[in-house]
């Protein structure tokens, strides 16, 4: 089968762009694709400031950035994705959403070998295989957030995925990307998220029930356990609304309580109060 050198990422927002960067910074020619001008320049922004921060720290040079931005290219058309080899999919954590994604990139892609991949964190990869006409090409690789920076790809197989896409992926994220891989079933959360996601809702809870301020709950699991952040803070990095569909998903899927989302979260997503993206969640970063 023949190496993978051309990709492309639908969706550029806090992990598209990331996934975008990765893949340029390793040599890929990469297309992106958003939903119109304004989304496609947000997006770009996003991958220049990541990059412009690698060079501050000395991690990367200028001339690098230059080339790591020069191989993508930004577009609003999916046909551009014809002769892409390896596709990922990054929108919002919606199933209709990514559903018709899937359905669109199958239409489009010609490489009778095309990996079709999801950054989904808890839609079952089988949905999005359905939505296409080659579920055995269909596979999730899961990126975490800063992408440029934690090493982890999940990587979930559905029970149609071939062992050939399985393997080819694994060896893209791990040779090409340079990402440390674990193997998930195609459950509603995967790995990682089945054990974070109940964690941030408690400290939700916690907070909702007045146990302890949000300053606390975090200097608890920052000091206490040394853990890089604490829960509301990551809850902010990750996005609110994100974290409100992964629990969605996963409480759909198990019916465990554990997974429900606490009313906190449900209005502080009414209430766009959606964390960093958004300047405010349960920190302000406006200032
Ligand atoms: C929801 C899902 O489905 C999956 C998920 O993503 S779950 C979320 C998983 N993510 C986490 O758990 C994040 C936990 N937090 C951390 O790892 C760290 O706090 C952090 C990397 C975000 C910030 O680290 P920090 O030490 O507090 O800050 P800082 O010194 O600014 O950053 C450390 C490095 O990361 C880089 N960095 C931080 N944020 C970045 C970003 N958004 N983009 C690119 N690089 C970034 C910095 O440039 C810095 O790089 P150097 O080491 O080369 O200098």
């Amino acid at each position: 089968m023949a190496e993978i050198e051309r990709v492309g990422v639908v969706g550029c927002g806090l992990m598209g762009s990331g996934i975008a960067e990765v893949c340029a910074r390793a040599g890929l020619d990469v297309v992106v694709n958003e939903v119109g001008e304004d989304a496609l320049a947000a997006g770009r922004a996003r991958i220049e400031k990541s990059l412009g921060r690698a060079v501050r720290n000395g991690k990367l040079e200028e001339s690098a950035r230059d080339e790591a931005l020069g191989r993508i290219r930004f577009s609003s058309d999916l046909g551009e994705f014809a002769d892409r080899q390896l596709v990922v999919e990054a929108v919002a954590e919606n199933e209709q959403v990514k559903t018709d994604v899937f359905t669109a990139l199958d239409k489009v892609i010609t490489d009778p070998e095309a990996i079709f991949a999801s950054n989904t964190s808890s839609i079952p990869i089988m949905k999005l295989g359905m939505a296409t006409s080659r579920p055995q090409q269909v596979i999730g690789i899961h990126f975490f957030n800063p992408v440029p920076v934690l090493k982890l790809v999940e990587l979930v197989p559905s029970l149609l995925t071939d062992e050939s896409t399985k393997e080819r992926a694994e060896a893209f994220v791990e040779s090409k990307l340079g990402k440390e891989v674990i193997l998930s079933q195609d459950r509603a959360g995967f790995v990682v998220n089945a054990l974070l996601v109940p964690y941030l809702l408690s400290a939700i809870r916690m907070l909702e029930s007045g146990f302890a301020s949000p300053e606390d709950i975090d200097t608890g699991m920052v000091q206490g356990c040394a853990h890089p952040m604490g829960p509301l803070a990551l809850t902010d990095l990750i996005g609110l609304d994100t974290t409100k569909a992964i629990a969605e998903s996963m409480y759909a899927e198990f019916k465990e309580p554990l997974y429900s989302p606490p009313p906190l979260l449900l209005r502080m997503v009414d209430a766009g109060l959606l964390g960093k993206k958004s300047s405010r969640g349960f920190y302000d970063y406006s200032k």
